[in-house]
């Protein structure tokens, strides 16, 4: 069965199809098996084929309302395809799949359009009243507020990222997908950024999904951690640890160590 994903028609003709998008309630896949009552997101039998290359095959995964899951994997086993099928940006997906809410997805690079300034990267395609009050508070939130009027070029690494997690949140999303936002910052930057993000995780309350190659990043966002391998969710892991989680955490060190076999990474290097 061919899910049906529509190309979002909310985004202007001058945006770069990549940047966050609304996806209009129940725009998936009409013939989908329904979620389960509490479920945000359900993924029944997704198959992704790329010629004769199946990267994700018959993938089952079901995402709560405000639950944070961290999906790892090995480099190629399709953790963005997948986040690609989520935001309703692959029309060529096979299977059910079905987000009951809106989706917006920051990335690795935070991709703003440099001929706008930073508020109007904020508003494009943003359908809500008042889009630049919205957002001047989720600027401000981000502690951005003063700059607004900023050009993209002229903002730090860490600033850029938080104008881009700004730009997903105005749109209110209720499903969050992160694709590695935090690799291309530096160890300090990127700990504020995680504050950063489970505030407004606890804030806003979306679902968050995040791609990442940290395994302690992983373990210390997360709920749950989920492991891509052979084109399904070979693992999954609850993390009940208390926030904010400290790395020594007895339960996730021995968490830890399993995830790293998971990954096929043995204490003297890969498998
Ligand atoms: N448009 C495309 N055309 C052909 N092959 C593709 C396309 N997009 C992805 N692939 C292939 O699908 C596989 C999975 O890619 P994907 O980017 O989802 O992996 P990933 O797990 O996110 O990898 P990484 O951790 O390296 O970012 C890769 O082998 C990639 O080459």
């Amino acid at each position: 069965m061919a899910a049906r994903v529509p190309v979002p028609v909310s985004v202007p003709a001058d945006v770069p199809v990549d940047v966050p998008v609304d996806v209009p309630v129940g725009a998936y896949a009409p013939d989908a098996v329904h979620p389960a009552e509490a479920a945000l997101a359900t993924v029944r039998g997704l198959t992704r084929r790329f010629g004769d290359r199946t990267v994700l095959d018959g993938l089952d995964l079901t995402i709560e309302r405000g639950e944070f899951v961290a999906l790892l994997g090995r480099s190629g086993s399709g953790k963005s395809t997948l986040l690609r099928a989520l935001a309703g940006l692959d029309e060529e997906i096979e299977g059910g799949l079905e987000v009951d809410g809106s989706v917006a997805v920051a990335f690795q690079e935070p991709r703003l359009v440099p001929w706008k300034r930073v508020r109007d990267n904020l508003t494009l395609g943003l359908a809500a009243p008042d889009p630049a009050g919205r957002a001047d508070a989720a600027l401000a939130e981000v502690g951005l507020a003063d700059r607004a009027r900023a050009w993209p070029l002229t903002l730090s690494g860490g600033e850029a990222q938080r104008a881009s997690l700004a730009r997903a949140l105005v749109r209110d999303p209720g499903l969050l997908l992160l694709d590695e936002p935090f690799s291309a910052l530096d160890a300090l930057t990127r700990i504020t950024v995680h504050r950063l993000v489970l505030d407004l995780w606890a804030a806003h309350g979306p679902a968050v999904l995040l791609v990442t190659h940290d395994v302690d990043e992983a373990l210390l966002l997360a709920d749950r951690i989920l492991v891509l391998d052979g084109g399904r969710v070979a693992h999954e892991w609850t993390v009940t640890a208390p926030r904010p989680r400290h790395r020594d955490h007895p339960a996730l060190l021995t968490l830890r160590a399993a995830l790293l076999s998971a990954l096929g990474v043995t204490p003297e290097g890969p498998a």
